[in-house]
């Protein structure tokens, strides 16, 4: 197997379940850094060895993951295109985060695969066509491309990402994706906040071994995937994967409940002067606001009322984990990114004007406060071009087009929004 995206996640989630699986000991994976090196610099010294604590609310459970058999840093093309060329890789993963598939036509991976299909890029997208391309050349069988990331249908998504790339590249390259990848879907889940230097020395006093790189997940984990593996798979389904023929059901689940929720609670949670989610979930006007975006999101997911008020309580359990510590600011980022995927879909499918679903518009209201300067500094590239400030009338269409133009202009969004953030900034002065 091939990752790409080597971070925190990967190694909670589909490196575990690698290991898990009980033919683990026939697969090996051989994960890339997205951008950065140091990770990868951080693990070449350990063998790709690293600790895993599963910190539930009462104690940790240790466990040392040994399915990474290389890591390499996001520049070591050339290692990567091996790997492609191997007959004997069978999946790709990746978890790059809703900036690695964006499409960019204006790109200089498109003239540099034009010119030479081995060429170094560096989007995620080129790299992945890249690598198609030495495969498809090598004359070797299609491989599994199974995205990680919190976004819907995130299998078909890249799909379209490589086909508009290849388009601009040529017909040697819309072969290769025809030929050489088959695209999955998946809908992911395992709350994997950043690990701190505290989670170091308790990976030390549990195993005796100095860790550079530790990661801190929650108990609860879950896999669901739909699509083909032509080269085969390590049978995650004997870890807990589960396979089924439309993950939309149990992302759209996923991506309102928990992410929606996350996103809420980072930005009300931080300007009412809160730095984790467990402390944010217990705050009673919190949880009031979350308990009515859960409300409205379910409304619209068409799912059975007692399996999404299961699913609502055992949130409810995971965001109070105290033991987790999962920062606010760290959710709080990107969230230009984020919001269309975790609030729009809700907000477009309820009833409009005077009905509007009202906890979507607080959300957008909070993250329009957010980048207003209130509660966690920003941390968002694409939001922070855009002016926030002056008058709220002005800055909120100019805020709400960065997740959608449409909105932006839509007039009744636009007061329901802004009416919002002046109601927060009263109630919240700084
Ligand atoms: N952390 C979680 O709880 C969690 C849970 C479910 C899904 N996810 C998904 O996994 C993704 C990664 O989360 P993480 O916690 O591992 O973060 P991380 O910061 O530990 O690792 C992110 C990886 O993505 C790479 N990356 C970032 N932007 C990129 C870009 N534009 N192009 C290519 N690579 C890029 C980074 O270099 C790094 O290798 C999230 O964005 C999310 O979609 C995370
Ligand atoms: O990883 P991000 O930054 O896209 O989102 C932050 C959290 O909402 C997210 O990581 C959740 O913890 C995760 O999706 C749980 O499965």
């Amino acid at each position: 197997m091939l990752h790409l995206g080597l971070g925190n996640f990967f190694r909670a989630h589909q490196a575990w379940y690698t290991q898990h699986a009980p033919d683990a000991a026939d697969w090996g994976i051989a994960a890339f850094t997205g951008r950065r090196r140091h990770l990868a610099d951080a693990l070449r010294p350990q063998d790709g060895l690293y600790t895993l604590v599963n910190r539930g609310p009462r104690g940790d459970e240790i466990e040392v993951i040994g399915s990474v058999v290389a890591v390499h840093e996001a520049g070591d093309h050339g290692a990567w295109l091996r790997h492609f060329r191997s007959p004997r890789l069978a999946v790709v993963t990746m978890t790059v985060t809703e900036a690695g598939y964006q499409y960019d036509p204006g790109s200089p991976d498109i003239a540099a695969l034009r010119q030479d299909p081995a060429a170094p890029v560096s989007s995620a997208p080129g790299r992945l066509l890249g690598g198609l391309m030495a495969r498809d050349r090598a004359g070797l069988d299609p491989v599994a491309i199974v995205p990680c990331d919190n976004l819907p249908a995130n299998g078909d998504r890249i799909s379209q990402v490589l086909r508009d790339m290849a388009g601009q590249v040529g017909p040697e390259a819309a072969r290769a994706v025809d030929r050489a990848a088959a695209f999955v879907n998946t809908a992911v889940d395992r709350i994997t906040p950043r690990a701190g230097d505290a989670d170091a020395r308790t990976a030390l006093a549990a195993t005796g071994l100095r860790d550079a790189a530790p990661v801190v997940t929650e108990p609860f984990s879950q896999w669901v995937l739909a699509g083909k593996f032509p080269a085969g798979r390590p049978r995650w389904e004997d870890a807990g994967a589960a396979f089924t023929d439309d993950v939309a059901p149990f992302a759209r689940r996923k991506l309102w409940l928990l992410n929606g929720g996350h996103s809420l609670l980072a930005y009300l949670g931080g300007i009412r002067g809160h730095h984790t989610v467990d402390q944010a979930v217990q705050d009673p006007v919190c949880r009031a606001w979350l308990e009515q975006w859960w409300a409205e999101a379910a409304e619209q997911l068409a799912a059975p009322h007692d399996e999404v008020a299961h699913y609502r309580a055992a949130l409810v359990d995971r965001f109070a984990n105290p033991r987790l510590r999962h920062r606010l600011d760290q959710i709080a980022a990107d969230g230009s990114q984020k919001l269309t995927v975790r609030i729009l879909p809700v907000l477009r499918a309820g009833p409009v004007a005077a009905r509007r679903p009202r906890a979507a518009v607080q959300v957008l209201a909070a993250w329009v406060c957010h980048l207003r300067g209130r509660g966690a500094p920003v941390d968002d590239p694409y939001a922070q071009a855009t002016d926030a400030g002056g008058p709220v009338a002005a800055a909120v269409p100019r805020l709400l087009r960065l997740l959608d133009p449409g909105l932006g202009q839509d007039p009744d969004v636009v007061a329901q929004v802004a009416r919002q953030v002046e109601a927060i900034e009263q109630q919240n002065p700084r």
